[in-house]
């Protein structure tokens, strides 16, 4: 049975985060205990400690001698791949107390903001930027691993709301000086999903690249947990978390603790969605060091606790996936050939002239354009599925309308070069799913979209080059792709491609035995990793088989 590789990477920062501003003292011994037993948990990311001034941190002042447990060093020294121990450095005396105890990734932190910048760490922002780009360098000749935190992204607690513009600044320097990810800290816990969309989608759209950010979200209005799943839905998949819920960060007054590594795991593998933590023990651990520091407490460890012994061996031991369903799609918008509906952040488009092949009309682009027009900056939508009924997906421009004059054919074939543009340069992940054939311009209106799922028997062709010359779109959207993957022939001689070759060539994400299973594979692939990306089509290529057949119980 193929293990189930984490489709989601928690970076667990109570051991410092979590403890920071905790008033009373805790002993050294406790902070050790408590990261060997986040690491017992599965965790593979545990933040351990910060080397910061111990006038303005106390808590954390025996950051030196954590670093130097036997026991620590132990863990330092076998960490690899599948375990990061971040440590958080405001400057090059902290990276360098860090290097001389062996570790092997440090984290720098900038505001967006000024108030904050000035209170948490004495400088400007773009102070803040150069002292963070200055350990960086350090650290990256040290051939140590750096990673970013933006804090603020919403509200600062001395000059409120953030400018998005202030947070992409930030983002893009700190990736410039070489942070493999950065962390986008919501540090007052003013965000809301709504606004992480925005936010997410606005560093999409200037260019940073989704794999490169995590969300750090704070509880203090308890919307942690929803934000974090909407930043998921947006494609982020990395997420920081405390045990407990413990945390917050005493220069932001008013702000409350991160939101709980329990709850995070409890959300995700409800549904379905797999983070290598035994909840079960995470939760052990939480109410663990919440009861020595007094703390309330997560309310998932507070059910978990109370669940009968026998309940929690089967209910929490394991990751069981119970894979989420889209229950229902709400039709928001409907005409005879065009159906539109909408679950959650996706939208559904159907193609819907069965009879004629779901050739496109002139009413159908326009229905088209103006679908994605208005969806492009709607923040509550990440993702567009473009499909069809009947045989075919598409085949291309409407027949019965090619006898018709010039000034009739010239819109339609401008509309349509307006459609591919729109999509193309669509913000949100475009999906065809290919319910049958696709021709001509509806194979280049599948190739357009980011990503394609197919049924096995479809195939894909442009044959409406046989009859005329090779239209612009055709070879912008197709044809380009297809020559330099299955060859020229494929274009001149218009042969049918199967689903199988496509799938092959990486052409396809995921390919469907049936309509049935094709709507199982749709609803897999928009529900497992990597789907949400813009980034193509074999972002999700590893779905795991055993987790499909998973899925397919539960729908039964
Ligand atoms: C940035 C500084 C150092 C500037 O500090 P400064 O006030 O500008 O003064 P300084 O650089 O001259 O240093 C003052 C004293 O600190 C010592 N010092 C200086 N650096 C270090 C060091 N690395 N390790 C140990 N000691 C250090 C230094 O030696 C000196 O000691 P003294 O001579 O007075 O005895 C200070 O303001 C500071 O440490 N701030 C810490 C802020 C902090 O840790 N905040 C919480 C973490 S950030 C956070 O929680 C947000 C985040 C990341 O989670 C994301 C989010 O939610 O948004």
């Amino acid at each position: 049975m193929p293990r189930l590789i984490p489709e989601v990477r928690i970076v667990e920062v109570g051991p410092r985060d979590g403890l920071q501003s905790i008033k009373n003292a805790i002993p050294t011994e406790t902070k050790i205990e408590l990261i060997h037993r986040l690491r017992k948990a599965g965790l593979r990311a545990i933040e351990l400690t910060s080397v910061v001034s111990p006038h303005r941190i106390p808590q954390l002042a025996d950051c030196q001698q954590v670093l130097a447990d036997p026991t620590i060093k132990l863990l330092l020294a076998n960490e690899q791949e599948d375990l990061r121990l971040p440590v958080l450095v405001p400057n090059t005396k902290g990276l360098e107390i860090a290097l001389s105890h062996d570790v092997k990734e440090v984290a720098v932190f900038v505001s967006a903001t000024e108030g904050f910048s000035k209170a948490n760490i004495n400088s400007t922002v773009q102070q803040g930027i150069e002292k963070a780009r200055t350990v960086a360098q350090k650290a990256i000749e040290a051939g140590i691993a750096v990673r970013g935190y933006v804090s603020c992204i919403f509200v600062d607690p001395y000059d409120g709301p953030t400018k998005p513009s202030s947070v992409l600044h930030c983002v893009k320097e700190l990736i410039d000086m070489g942070c493999y990810e950065v962390s986008l800290g919501d540090t007052t816990g003013a965000g809301t999903p709504a606004k992480v969309t925005s936010l997410v989608r606005f560093l999409e759209r200037n260019g940073i690249p989704l794999d490169q950010l995590a969300g750090h979200f704070h509880d203090t209005y308890g919307q942690g947990a929803v934000n974090v799943l909407q930043a998921y839905l947006c494609g982020i998949r990395v997420f920081d978390s405390s045990v407990g819920g413990l945390g917050g960060c005493p220069f932001a007054p008013g702000a409350k603790g991160n939101v709980s590594t329990e709850d995070l795991v409890f959300m995700f593998h409800n549904a379905g969605i797999n983070t290598g933590v035994d909840l079960a023990k995470l939760a052990e651990s939480g109410r663990w060091i919440t009861e020595r520091l007094k703390q309330p407490g997560s309310r998932s460890s507070q059910c978990v606790r109370e669940l009968r012994p026998r309940e929690k061996k089967s209910r929490l031991s394991s990751f069981r996936p119970v894979v989420y369903v889209k229950e229902s799609w709400n039709r928001v918008k409907y005409s005879d050939s065009l159906h539109i509906y909408q679950t959650g952040t996706d939208l559904n488009v159907v193609l819907n002239r069965p009879n004629s092949g779901n050739a496109l009309t002139k009413s159908m682009i326009s229905g088209l354009i103006g679908c994605f027009r208005n969806h492009s900056s709607n923040p509550l939508i990440s993702r567009i599925i473009l499909t069809g009924n009947g045989r075919y997906f598409c085949t291309g421009l409407d027949a019965r309308n090619k006898n018709g004059t010039n000034s009739e054919r010239k819109p339609r074939f401008d509309d349509l070069m307006q459609l591919f543009e729109m999509i193309d340069q669509s913000p949100k992940t475009v999906i065809a799913c290919l319910n049958g054939h696709a021709r001509g311009a509806g194979a280049a209106l599948a190739f357009v979209c980011d990503q394609r799922v197919m049924v096995k028997t479809a195939t894909v062709d442009l044959s409406e080059t046989r009859r005329r010359p090779f239209p612009v779109f055709v070879s912008r959207y197709g044809g380009l792709e297809w020559k330099h993957t299955l060859g020229s022939d494929a274009i001149s001689s218009s042969r049918p491609i199967t689903g199988t070759e496509l799938k092959t060539l990486g052409l396809v994400a995921e390919i469907a035995e049936g309509q049935k299973d094709l709507r199982m594979k749709l609803e897999t692939h928009l529900n497992c990793r990597g789907t949400i990306t813009k980034n193509g089509c074999l972002a999700n290529k590893e779905i795991d088989s055993d987790q499909s057949e998973r899925y397919k119980l539960a729908r039964m």
